[in-house]
């Protein structure tokens, strides 16, 4: 095997195409480094498992469907407990820090994060950071424990909390280098994790024996690469709530509309899962599916239409879609703390034009009901499916950082745990594909108009064949494409 690597990319490249795209690991940049034995090996639960340490050369494919002529194309390192470690339990001093917005499960994966690290491997000294990245250099730590965290999994949000902005790179690695911390454990979006890029970057420079690992965040979805993100499935299964009271409202009125607003900045994966689950919605809006209101083709022209043949609408929109449309009414702009653009409210503006366009109807008077859980859908605790699933990124991300490896997220990838460098994940977000067949079940469960005309069509096809040869996998890539 050949190696290339530069400060982004550590590629490994085989036999018939195969690419591997690495993780850092410390004996990167710090020599004569010792090893020891993984103390799972000496764990009852764990050392009757037949072959419970990773094979040193397991990778996972990127690619899961292939042709006869293809070659085989990236993989990125299996996740799980190695044979040897690079520190000894009573070396280690961990710290765990959540930043971002909420999402259901963050208290899960602080828990097993904690668990993993006193159970698994005899680590005894574990920090929890709070209030997000500034939390380093203007808190105070709280000590972990699995007495401490034993129940917290039953709770929504963060106990540790977190914020936006407040990266400051210098006085983190100073807070960390301070503290003896050698293994950083940062669970957040995609912000988060280019946080954590830089700050694995100066920990490098600075040549400490320290690992950063990442666990991605985000109710919306949309982080490359990964199957799923955790917390969608209670989120979904929560907006299901609101869907259900928009349905009876709707129905239990003449012409009634129930108009449910749910999260997704860039991507509509919530809105569109929410829709598919529920069976109920007419119509589902999302940013990357432009529309518009007026004329022949138009939203109105739609409800209009639908109310006539059922006498009620359920209508889902998630909250980045349309945005330029609400743009011409209401052109302020204004950013939160971490540089994201604040999003101006398409429910209660969609809502505002459905009302007036009615109103000039005097014979279908209508009666519509908006319902905002935006925060609802992400405070809750995670259900028992995401619990599972944090349960397992937190261990794959603690086997990963006692084998040594540094700079990596831990993520599923077709079902897999894998190691995947951060530059993979924070430079582009999944979104829906709406060429793709999940859009068109969600067109033809709810019945609406692509609002899409002929030579619009004809561009999405484009943009996205080109996508295709440019070797990604479209919104395949996520395990959320069946
Ligand atoms: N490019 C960056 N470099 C360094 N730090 C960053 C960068 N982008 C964001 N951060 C830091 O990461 C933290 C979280 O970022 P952000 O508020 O964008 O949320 P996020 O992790 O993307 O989660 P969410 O899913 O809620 O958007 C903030 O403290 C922010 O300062
Ligand atoms: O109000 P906050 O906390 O900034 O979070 C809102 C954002 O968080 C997200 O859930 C991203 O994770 C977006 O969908 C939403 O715009
Ligand atoms: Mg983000």
């Amino acid at each position: 095997m050949e190696e290339h690597s530069d400060s982004q990319m550590k590629i490994e490249k085989g036999d018939y195409g195969y690419v591997l795209e690495d993780v850092p690991h410390l004996t990167d940049y710090i020599s004569n480094l010792n090893t020891y034995p993984n103390p799972l090996r000496f764990n009852p639960a764990y050392s009757v498992v037949k072959q419970y340490f990773i094979d040193l050369d397991d990778t996972v494919p990127e690619k899961v469907i292939v042709h006869k002529n293809d070659t085989r194309g990236v993989h990125f390192r299996r996740a799980g407990p190695r044979q040897n470690v690079y520190f000894s339990p009573d070396e280690v001093h961990a710290c765990i820090v959540t930043c971002g917005g909420l999402c259901p499960g963050l208290n899960t994966v602080i828990r097993e994060i904690v668990c993993a690290l006193y159970h698994m491997y005899g680590v005894t000294r574990v920090l929890g950071i709070d209030g997000g990245y500034r939390g380093f250099y203007s808190k105070n730590t709280r000590t972990l424990t699995p007495k401490f965290v034993n129940d917290i999994h039953k709770r929504g949000g963060t106990i540790l909390g977190s914020s936006r902005g407040g990266h400051d790179k210098s006085k983190i690695v100073d807070s960390i280098q301070d503290r003896g911390i050698n293994q950083v454990y940062i669970i957040g979006g995609d912000g988060t994790q280019k946080g954590a890029a830089v700050i694995f970057e100066e920990i490098k420079r600075r040549g400490i024996k320290a690992v950063v690992a990442g666990i991605p965040k985000t109710i919306d979805n949309d982080i490359a690469v990964i199957d799923k993100s955790f917390g969608f499935d209670t989120a979904v299964e929560e907006a299901q709530r609101a869907i259900n009271a928009a349905h009876v409202e709707a129905e239990s009125a003449e012409n009634g509309i129930g108009v449910v607003k749910l999260m997704g900045r860039y991507s509509g994966f919530i809105a569109m899962y929410a829709t598919l689950a529920s069976r109920d919605v007419d119509l589902c809006l999302i940013p990357e599916s432009p529309f518009f209101l007026e004329g022949e083709g138009g939203l109105l022209e739609y409800v209009e239409k639908r109310l006539k043949e059922m006498g009620h609408m359920v209508i889902v929109v998630a909250e980045g879609a349309g945005q330029e449309l609400v743009a011409q009414s209401n052109s302020a702009t204004a950013k939160d703390a971490s540089g994201n653009k604040l999003l101006k409210d398409v429910g209660m503006w969609l809502s505002d034009q459905i009302k007036a366009h009615f109103a000039s109807k005097k014979h279908m008077p209508i009666t519509l009901k908006y319902i905002d859980p935006t925060y609802m859908i992400r405070a809750v605790p995670s259900n028992a499916s995401d619990n599972i699933y944090c349960t397992l990124l937190a261990q794959s991300c603690v086997h990963g950082a006692m084998a040594g490896f540094t700079g990596f997220i831990s993520g599923l990838v077709h079902g897999r745990h894998t190691y995947i460098p951060f530059s993979r994940i924070v430079d582009h977000h999944n979104n829906v594909v709406i060429t793709d067949r999940m859009w068109a079940r969600v067109l033809s469960s709810t019945n609406q108009p692509s609002f899409l005309r002929p030579k619009e069509l004809i561009e999405f096809q484009k943009a996205e064949e080109h996508v295709l040869m440019e070797g990604e996998n479209s919104s395949s890539s996520s395990g959320t494409s069946f």
